[in-house]
């Protein structure tokens, strides 16, 4: 059964480092909502997402708590808090097919995989790609299989970390299309790191900057 959409709340977050505050945020994002997370090098960004995700460093103190919807999720560990990461890489497993990348997502208990992963591969226009070793695809395929991988895992909320920064222009734009109406669709809470301002006004949410 595919998940209700809710709320990630990110409340009274305070995250410091040797006594320094780093980080201060308390955001909500709604269910198909992206808000973007811009800042120079070395404002926090990478550490944001390795709190949200569940893997920050015991260099850094946090405060505050994190929910979805009712759920708290900060006490929580990186494997239970439903959240789904895409990154600049696709990192697709290379000794599984495509059709092996994506079901390695799929939750164990899902009925009839073969025919989600040929819809999900439909979606995103790579329809017969099922057996295709990933290094045989272009950097776009592959990032679309990253894409549906994800989608399929059923995440609650995702972050995106420079999802789009790897891909040349015109992929760039396309790609952006594809994700952010995908996540929309999903109805997911959406957290996106990114440097570049065209990320930004495509994700269409609001836009807070660090540092
Ligand atoms: N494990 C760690 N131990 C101690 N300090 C760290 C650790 N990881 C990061 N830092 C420091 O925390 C601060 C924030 O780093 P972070 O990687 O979150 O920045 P960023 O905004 O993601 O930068 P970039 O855009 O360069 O990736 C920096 O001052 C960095 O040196």
């Amino acid at each position: 059964m595919t998940p209700i959409p809710q709320i990630l709340h990110i409340k009274q977050m305070k995250i410091t480092l040797e006594g320094q505050t780093l980080l201060a945020i308390n955001q909500h994002i709604a269910p198909g909502e992206v808000l973007t997370v811009m800042g120079p090098s070395g404002s926090g960004k990478s550490t944001l997402l390795a709190y949200l995700a569940g893997f920050l460093s015991p260099a850094f103190q946090a405060q505050g708590e994190l929910y979805l919807g009712d759920k708290r999720l900060d006490t929580l560990p990186a494997e239970q808090r439903g959240i789904g990461l895409l990154f600049q890489d696709p990192m697709l497993f290379p000794h599984l097919s495509v059709a092996g990348n994506c079901r390695f997502g799929l939750p164990r208990r899902t009925q009839n995989k073969t025919e989600r992963i040929t819809k999900a591969l439909e979606q995103v226009g790579l329809a017969g790609f099922e057996a295709r070793d990933p290094a045989t695809l272009s950097g776009g395929q592959q990032a679309r299989v990253a894409l549906m991988r994800l989608l399929l895992s059923q995440p609650q909320a995702v972050l995106l970390d420079e999802p789009f920064s790897k891909l040349d222009t015109a992929l760039r734009q396309e790609m952006r299309t594809l994700v952010f109406g995908q996540l929309r669709e999903a109805g997911l809470p959406t957290l996106l790191v990114t440097h570049d301002e065209a990320d930004a006004a495509a994700a269409g949410g609001p836009i807070i900057a660090l540092g």
